[in-house]
């Protein structure tokens, strides 16, 4: 199996967990894209009905609305029944790193909220500590860019501003905002610095997801393997 179809079964695995009349929290990026796939297949046919989506970035709503599921937003419901969503990394203990789609902020709201939160994973993201491969993605205020990224040397991380690709300058988020990419050397506390981070002002949101994720579905090649609290 190749990580496409690892990432593929993953998504049809998560598609169990969900039932009629359930608000489904859309996440971001290419394994989550299966899913809304695959979700806007089954309520299309009808094998599933009064389902609606959340999105958490412009990108999964558009993925939503092309492969016809109804979209609200969070102010419209009541509660999310579940969320799912990739990651970027996974640690034993099931912390996550998220947010390479710049849509972490709008990511922690929603699967905060949920229910359930459901990571879809292929077995490359799975790590022995949080930020062995990953920067830790920092949404923050752009005015302030500059001055955090200073302030995060205190952490002893190096922070880079992260720019577009098919932009000139900065990667801009849905909300307007700039993400630095910060590269910590071993990330002892995930649930400590998580939080510790947020106190700096001028940071919005980061992409540590500490004690967050409910079921973690890790595509392998012998098929999809369960990580549960
Ligand atoms: O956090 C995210 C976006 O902000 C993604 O969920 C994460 O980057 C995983 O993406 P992919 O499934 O494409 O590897």
């Amino acid at each position: 199996m190749n990580v496409e179809e690892m990432k593929k079964a993953v998504a049809k695995e998560a598609l169990k967990f969900i039932e009629d009349e359930m608000v489904v929290g859309l996440g971001t990026g290419s394994t989550t894209a299966y899913f809304i796939k695959y979700l806007g297949k089954l309520i299309m046919e009808g094998e599933l009905e009064d389902v609606y989506g959340v999105p958490t970035s412009h990108q999964a709503r558009l993925l939503a609305l092309e492969v016809g599921i109804p979209v609200v937003s969070l102010d419209e419901v009541d509660a999310i029944d579940i969320a799912v969503d990739g990651a970027d990394e996974v640690d034993p203990h099931m912390n996550l790193i998220k947010g390479r789609g710049a849509a972490l902020t709008m990511e922690k709201i929603i699967e905060y909220r949920a229910g359930m939160f459901i990571v879809l994973v292929d077995e490359s993201k799975l790590v022995e500590y949080l930020g062995q491969k990953m920067p830790v993605p920092i949404e923050v205020i752009p005015a302030a860019w500059r001055a955090i990224a200073e302030e995060l040397e205190v952490f002893n991380a190096t922070a880079e501003l992260r720019m577009a690709v098919k932009k000139d300058g900065p990667v801009v988020t849905d909300n307007g905002n700039f993400i630095l990419d910060a590269k910590f050397a071993r990330i002892e506390d995930p649930l400590d610095l998580e939080i510790e981070l947020n106190t700096i002002p001028g940071v919005v949101e980061n992409g540590i997801f500490a004690d967050i994720a409910d079921i973690i579905l890790v595509g392998t090649p012998e098929g999809v393997k369960r990580m549960e609290r």
